[in-house]
C-alpha cells in the first residue's frame, strides 16, 4: 500500500489557540477532528499543497509557515505520512467552506476531542508551551526575593513554563524554592521544571525534571516518576542522547552570544537548524534570545524559545 503524503497545518493565533475542523462522517477517519490540510498532489511542494488546501477548505492564505514535525502512521486501511507545518500568519478569516464545523482550541482542550490516531504526537507536542523561562541568578536562600520575582513574571500570551535554575542554592533551600514556585505559578497556568537531582525534585512535589548536559550524559535511563523530562544540550551527541533516553524536549544553546555564558561560542541559526534536524525531539533555542525571537526560532525548526533576561521585567520595576 503506497503511503499517502499529507500536508497538515497547525494554525495558531497569537494566544496559541489552534484551529481544528471536524471531518465529514463519510470520509476516511470521518467524524473525528483534524488539523486542516490534505493530500500533496504530484509536482507540489508541501507548503504549496498546504496553501492550496487551506484556500479550498478555509478560504485563508497562509503568509508565514514553519516546519513542525513529520509523522508516519499506518491505519488498517491506509498508510499516511503527515508533513506538519505551523501556520502563524495568514490572510482572510477562516470559514468552513465544505460545511465542516471549526473550533479554536487551547492545547489542553485538544485532548478532550476525538482525533485520528496519527495526530497524537502533534497534540503531545502542542502541550509544551512555546516559551521556557529560566530563573535569573538569585542570592542563595533568598526565598522572599524569589517570591517577589515570581510575582513580577509577565506570562506571555502564547504560554510559558519555568525552569527553576538556582545552581548556588543547597538542596534544602532549593526544595523550598521549588515548592514555592509550584505554589505561586501553578494557579497561573505555568508549570515548573526542577533543575536538580530527581530525589530533591520529587520530595518538593516536582513533576517535571530538567537535566543539565553533565547529568544527561551520566544518565543510563530516563529518570522515573516525572511527567516531563528534558535536558540542556550543546552538541549533536547530547541531542542524540536526549532522544535515545526518550526525553520530552531539549534546549540547544548558545544560539547567539549571551551575558550569562560569555565564553561560549554562539552556534548561529544555520548550525542550530542542522543539529536539531538530526533528532526527532522538540528543541528550544536558548542563548541571547527573548520572546521576540519566536518566529525566527520556528523558521529554523525550533519548538520554541528559552531564556533568562529577555523574559523578566527589570529588577526594581513596580510589580
Ligand atoms: N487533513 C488531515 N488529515 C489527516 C489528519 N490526521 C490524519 O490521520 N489524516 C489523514 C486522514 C486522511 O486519510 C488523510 C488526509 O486526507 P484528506 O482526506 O484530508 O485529503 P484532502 O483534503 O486532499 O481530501 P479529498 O480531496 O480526498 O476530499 O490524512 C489531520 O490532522 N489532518
Ligand atoms: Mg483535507
Amino acid at each position: 500500500m503506497a503511503r499517502l503524503h499529507v500536508a497538515v497545518g497547525v494554525i495558531l493565533d497569537d494566544r496559541q489557540r489552534v484551529l481544528v475542523a471536524r471531518r465529514a462522517a463519510h470520509r476516511h477517519q470521518g467524524g473525528r477532528w483534524e488539523f486542516p490540510g490534505g493530500k500533496v498532489e504530484p509536482g507540489e511542494t508541501v507548503v504549496q499543497a498546504l496553501c492550496r488546501e487551506l484556500e479550498e477548505e478555509l478560504a485563508i492564505s497562509p503568509t508565514r509557515t514553519s516546519p513542525m514535525m513529520r509523522i508516519e502512521h499506518d491505519y488498517p486501511d491506509r498508510r499516511v505520512s503527515l508533513d506538519v507545518h505551523r501556520v502563524s500568519a495568514w490572510r482572510g478569516e477562516p470559514r468552513g467552506l465544505e460545511g465542516q464545523p471549526l473550533a479554536w482550541l487551547r492545547a489542553t482542550e485538544l485532548a478532550r476531542r476525538p482525533f485520528p490516531q496519527a495526530n497524537l504526537p502533534i497534540i503531545r507536542r502542542l502541550a509544551l508551551p512555546p516559551f521556557l523561562i529560566i530563573t535569573e541568578p538569585l542570592a542563595p536562600g533568598d526565598l522572599a526575593g524569589l517570591a517577589r520575582r515570581l510575582q513580577s513574571l509577565a506570562v506571555p500570551a502564547r504560554g510559558a513554563w519555568l525552569q527553576l535554575r538556582l545552581p548556588d542554592w543547597d538542596d534544602r533551600a532549593y526544595g523550598r524554592a521549588l515548592a514555592l514556585a509550584i505554589r505561586t505559578l501553578g494557579p497561573r497556568g505555568v508549570d515548573v521544571t526542577a533543575n536538580r537531582s530527581p530525589a530533591v525534585a520529587r520530595r518538593a512535589g516536582g513533576h517535571a525534571l530538567h537535566l543539565n548536559a553533565r547529568a544527561l550524559m551520566a544518565c543510563e535511563a530516563r529518570p522515573e516518576g516525572f511527567v516531563r523530562v528534558g535536558a540542556s544540550c550543546h552538541s549533536p551527541e547530547e541531542l542524540a542522547r536526549a532522544e535515545a533516553l526518550g526525553l520530552d524536549y531539549a534546549l540547544l544553546s548558545p544560539v547567539a552570544a549571551t551575558a550569562s555564558h560569555p565564553r561560549q561560542v554562539p552556534l548561529g541559526w544555520e548550525r542550530f537548524r542542522d543539529w536539531l534536524g538530526r533528532v526527532d525531539l522538540p528543541v528550544y533555542a536558548l542563548g541571547g534570545l527573548g520572546p521576540e525571537a519566536l518566529e525566527l526560532a520556528w523558521a529554523h525548526g525550533a519548538h520554541g524559545v528559552a531564556g533568562i533576561r529577555g523574559f523578566w521585567p527589570p529588577r526594581g520595576s513596580p510589580p
